[in-house]
């Protein structure tokens, strides 16, 4: 049997007397598009930031693909393919889309050191480069700063980036934070249509997008899981709509 591509034993944190995370055991079969929802301060960054290794847990183990990454800092995690994009965004503002994308890719080959070489002499990376921004819907503003893109532009760009590290898993929180409400669905339809090979957990407060695009929905209330289960699952559960809604349906509810 493959070993799941990420999965998390007895994760245990706390902030002072403030337990965050209490013995978190996540699954993420090769080729998951697994949502992790709950309400604010549920403790849902928190895990992603435990995974990739910017927090320490107190306990617990973390393995991907079967490895335990658990005492990897969060560059070695990154080489093994945990990638991962954050709330913020955290993009060059002057560089083009191409350019950054390119410079990920130089960076994860070990030759960002000349990265600031005219572009033709780093023909294939770019040509990497540009095929992971194509395949973002990218490809037509690929020329422009990232200034210049409309904002869910730039959270594509963002996922960009973490694809040019060649991920195994990849880690969304909160892709389309910021962006306006209608082109979401665009963002999320780009996220779906990555190859099976890359396994997605996302965050995500639209209920919307979260019933449409993920296979399973994780929910996370008080730092601790409350229940796994399908979409339709999920959504008939009843202690998922009191923690949501007060016993209505979480259908189209938005926390924060
Ligand atoms: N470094 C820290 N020190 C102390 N408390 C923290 C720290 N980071 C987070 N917290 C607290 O831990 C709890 C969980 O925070 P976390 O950001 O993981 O929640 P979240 O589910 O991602 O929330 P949101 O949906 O608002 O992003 C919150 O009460 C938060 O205030």
């Amino acid at each position: 049997m493959t070993a799941p591509a990420l999965a998390t034993r007895g994760l245990d944190k706390q902030f002072g007397s403030l337990r965050v995370a209490q013995s978190i055991d996540i699954i993420l079969p090769q080729g998951a598009r697994h949502a992790l929802i709950g309400p604010n301060g549920a403790g849902k960054t928190t895990l992603i930031n435990m995974i990739t290794g910017m927090l320490r847990p107190d306990s617990g183990r973390i393995l991907l693909g079967g490895e335990d990454i658990t005492a990897l800092k969060p560059d070695a995690r990154v080489k093994k393919g945990l990638a991962r994009t954050f709330q913020i965004n955290t993009l060059f503002p002057h560089l083009t889309a191409l350019e950054s994308v390119t410079l990920a890719v130089c960076e994860r080959r070990g030759e960002a050191g000349n990265w600031w070489r005219p572009l033709p002499n780093h023909a294939d990376a770019v040509d990497e480069a540009y095929t992971i921004l194509a395949a973002m819907q990218l490809g037509p503003v690929c020329l422009r700063p990232t200034h210049a893109l409309a904002y869910g532009q730039q959270r594509l760009l963002e996922i960009a980036l973490a694809l040019a590290t060649r991920p195994k898993v990849l880690l969304l929180d909160e892709p389309a934070a910021g962006v306006p409400s209608g082109e979401s669905a665009a963002l999320f339809e780009a996220i779906a249509g990555l190859p099976d090979d890359i396994t997605v957990l996302f965050i995500e407060h639209d209920m919307n997008i979260v019933f449409r695009f993920a296979t399973r929905i994780i929910v996370l209330v008080g730092g601790a899981t409350l229940v796994e289960g399908t979409p339709q699952e999920i959504s008939s559960d009843s202690r998922v709509r009191e923690v949501y809604l007060g016993s209505t349906q979480p259908h189209g509810a938005r926390h924060g």
